[in-house]
């Protein structure tokens, strides 16, 4: 019997990885993320597929790692956070298990991600607007895909996990079959 999986979306710095990661310790999950197991295949980073093959050959190969990923079963997954973009993608990860959005603020996440050279859009001359940019085109994306929002402020890590834990909790999530 197929075992519910837990799909974490959210923008860059939201913590899906970071909390994912810690989230299926938690839960005696196997945690997956989209981002590493495309850097994982190709044996490169993404800003360098992003220069070679642009944001277009880095969302296909990100469609067919999610399009693999999300077909196991009881597994904690972060996608990076354009996997929203495409609606297939949107399809997968509602369908096929139960999605947290992880929000913050564009404060927040310029914090977060500041010292990082590793998320290529955001080598922009201003990262603050890049951000706002991108989180009005793709909060509704988030929205629409998320069965729970959790809010991912400026605290401990530990304290969003537990966050997570307790809605999945009231949304009855079990890791047993189903
Ligand atoms: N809830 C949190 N509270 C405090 N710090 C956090 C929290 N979540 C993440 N961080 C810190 O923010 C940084 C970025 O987090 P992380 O890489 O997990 O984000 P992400 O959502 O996976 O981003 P991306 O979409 O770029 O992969 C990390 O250094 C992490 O330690
Ligand atoms: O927000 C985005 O579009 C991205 C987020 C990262 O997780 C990576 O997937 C990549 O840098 C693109
Ligand atoms: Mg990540």
């Amino acid at each position: 019997m197929a075992r519910r999986s837990i799909f974490l979306v959210g923008p860059m710095g939201a913590g899906k990885t970071t909390v994912g990661r810690r989230l299926a310790q938690n839960l005696g999950l196997e945690f997956f993320d989209s981002d590493e197991e495309i850097e994982r295949r190709t044996g490169t980073t993404i800003p360098i597929i992003f220069e070679i093959e642009g944001e277009a050959g880095f969302r296909k190969r990100e469609h067919q790692v999610l399009s693999e990923l999300t077909a196991l079963s009881g597994v904690v997954l972060a996608t990076g956070g354009g996997a929203v973009l495409l609606p297939e993608n949107r399809e997968l990860l509602r369908s096929r298990g139960t999605v947290v959005y992880l929000r913050t603020s564009v404060a927040e996440q310029l914090r977060r991600t500041r010292s990082s050279t590793h998320r290529p859009l955001l080598q922009a001359d201003d990262p603050e607007q890049r951000l706002r940019d991108l989180a009005e085109m793709r909060e509704p994306l988030y929205e629409a895909v998320a069965d729970i929002v959790v809010e991912s402020p400026g605290r401990k890590v530990g304290a969003t996990v537990k966050d997570v834990l307790d809605r999945l909790a009231d949304a009855h999530f079990t890791t047993g079959p189903g």
